[in-house]
């Protein structure tokens, strides 16, 4: 298990807890017990007693887990800080609004602390959430040693720990950095997304392994803070996740006028470490595709934003009949039951988050949560993943829901309908909230049937994308089809007319008016003052 920050006097008062409950008469000590306190395991408690059930938290580290300590919540305060610097600095901008500033600078510290903060705020938070409910948190590694138990304790601590009984189990125990192998870290010049968070520096040329979200979002601040990156890709361009057209127009923005070079198509086979300012990181890149060594470089840091790998081992899972995959992932069926080494459905068993490698991100981690509860309160359900937004936080951001055009257009010639797939775009450009604001670089683009004017893809590049998505993920969610959205109306002016536009620029075969809500046909309407 990884160090531990957690005060154990809470836990140790909460020993004798369990078998009290049990005495009252239940079966179990609890109705469900989650084992790993990060969003997932938060937002599936909170749903949990909200439907009744007795619920207790198993938390080995530290409450709140990847994403409010490791994750989203410190890189949206350095990207948030370090986005201002890069804003206050840019005065062709500035002036072309007629302002004038003079000298930006910034300190590295107070910035390093605006993160770390935050996420104490937000752990803090969701902490008190939690025991508001009265969901009891009990301190320790969870480990299954049955069907319907769990053993929690902190290595070498004999006052800390015990075993609760209950009726159903959710292991959401997240994941950490995955390290290519032939990289040590050393956490000074060789690090990942863990040590890059504290900011302990700001080196003048980082190279980053890997241009998916944490290699974008990190090339962002460093480049802001007066960094030179270079980035290093295996796959033959960058940001080989995106919508192949996004990912060339983010370029075109987020990479090329900016002090970032880039090597594709290569891996980083070697990484020597250094020492601050005095010996320089080597990085050794090898074809992806030869297998030969291509190029060694010097850079003063090294940062590994190479993917995610799940955090599951020591979980015992052979109490309960199931083993992880290859990767390490837990599998689990479409309700988030986690399924046996005979592939057939564990009973009461429950996988969500990074931990079954579905969609490694905090929303989906905590819908699947809610939806794992759903289906142990005999409602079933399934999370529709293509309805899930996702979005990258760099200065304008990326965001999407669905298919790419690429995968699109795949699964429909695979599904027979290839001839009716269409694209339309908008651009920021002609948007008057984006224009008043100098912002006109972004577009947004819809990929959806002809026929049926079902929504496969929705993907915006430009300011505030991340916030602009959910009209549509939302629509995709309910199943809206482009007809039911294009008669929606948005206020004027707002970015949120760039989607407005999207969705009236389709043109969809069986046209169909919009619908009514029943029960606003009736309801009195607003009377303009
Ligand atoms: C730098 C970075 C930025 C990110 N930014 C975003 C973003 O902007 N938006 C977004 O949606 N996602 C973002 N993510 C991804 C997001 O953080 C994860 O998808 C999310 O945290 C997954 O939640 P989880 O609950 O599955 O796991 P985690 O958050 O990893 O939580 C798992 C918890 O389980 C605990 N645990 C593990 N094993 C045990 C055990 N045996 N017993 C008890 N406890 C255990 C761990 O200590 C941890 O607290 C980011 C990730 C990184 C690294
Ligand atoms: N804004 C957000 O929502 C956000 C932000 C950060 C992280 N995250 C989550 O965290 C997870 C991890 O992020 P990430 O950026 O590390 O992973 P990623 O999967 O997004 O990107 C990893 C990149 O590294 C490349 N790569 C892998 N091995 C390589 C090697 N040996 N050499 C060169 N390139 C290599 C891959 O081709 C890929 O482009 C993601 O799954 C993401 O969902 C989300």
């Amino acid at each position: 298990m990884r160090s531990r920050r957690l005060s154990v006097r809470q836990a140790a008062r909460r020993r004798a807890l369990p078998s009290v409950l049990a005495q009252a008469g239940h079966k179990y000590d609890y109705d469900l017990v989650i084992i790993g306190c990060g969003v997932g395991g938060h937002g599936a408690a909170l749903h949990a007693v909200e439907s009744g059930l007795r619920v207790a938290i198993i938390e080995g580290h530290d409450i709140g887990g990847t994403c409010v300590n490791r994750g989203c919540v410190p890189s949206k305060a350095l990207l948030a800080a370090s986005g201002r610097v890069r804003e206050l600095q840019n005065t062709m901008h500035l002036k072309s609004m007629g302002i004038q500033v003079g000298s930006v600078s910034f300190e590295r510290q107070p910035i390093a602390d605006h993160a770390t903060n935050l996420a104490s705020t937000i752990q803090n938070n969701l902490k008190r959430s939690l025991e508001a409910i009265g969901v009891d948190i009990l301190i320790g590694s969870g480990k299954l040693t049955g069907p319907h138990t769990i053993k929690y304790n902190l290595p070498g601590r004999v006052d800390v720990g015990g075993e609760v009984t209950a009726r159903d189990i959710i292991i959401a125990t997240g994941s950490v950095p995955f390290v290519p192998p032939g990289i040590p870290i050393d956490g000074k010049t060789v690090f990942t997304s863990d040590h890059a968070l504290k900011l302990e520096w700001v080196p003048n040329w980082v190279a980053i392994i890997g241009s998916g979200y944490i290699g974008l979002e990190f090339s962002d601040v460093y480049t802001a803070l007066g960094s030179e990156v270079t980035f290093i890709e295996a796959m033959e361009s960058l940001m080989p996740g995106f919508d192949k057209e996004i990912a060339k127009l983010a370029q075109r923005i987020l990479i090329n006028p900016r002090k970032i070079d880039y090597h594709t198509g290569v891996l980083a086979t070697k990484v020597t470490p250094g020492v601050p300012g005095v010996k320089p990181v080597l990085v050794e890149l090898t074809d992806f595709k030869t297998k030969q060594v291509v190029d060694t470089l010097e850079v003063d840091a090294v940062l590994v934003a190479t993917g995610r790998a799940p955090f599951t081992q020591g979980l015992n899972l052979a109490a309960v009949g199931a083993e992880t995959d290859r990767r390490g992932f837990i599998p689990v069926n479409e309700k988030m039951q986690v399924l046996g080494k005979d592939g057939k459905v564990v009973p009461h068993v429950y996988c969500i988050g990074d931990a079954n490698g579905k969609y490694m991100l905090a929303h989906a981690a905590s819908a699947q949560g809610i939806s794992a509860v759903e289906n142990m309160c005999g409602r079933p359900h399934e999370l529709n993943h293509l309805s899930v937004p996702a979005a990258c936080f760099t200065h304008p951001e990326v965001s999407f829901v669905g298919l790419t055009e690429e995968a699109a257009r795949e699964a429909a010639t695979a599904g027979g309908f290839g001839s009716q797939v269409a694209v339309v775009k908008t651009s920021f450009k002609a948007n008057s909230k984006a224009l008043a604001e100098k912002e006109g670089e972004g577009m947004a683009k819809m990929i959806y049937r002809k026929d049926t004017g079902e929504i496969l893809g929705v993907h915006i590049f430009g300011l505030h994308a991340a916030d602009l998505i959910h009209e549509a993920s939302n629509a995709v969610a309910t199943r809206q089809t482009v007809n039911d959205i294009k008669f929606n109306v948005h206020a004027h002016p707002t970015l949120s007319e760039v989607l407005d536009e999207l969705f009236k620029g389709a043109h969809v075969k069986a046209g169909k008016p919009a619908k009514a809500p029943a029960a606003m046909d009736t309801a009195k309407q607003p009377v303009a003052a």
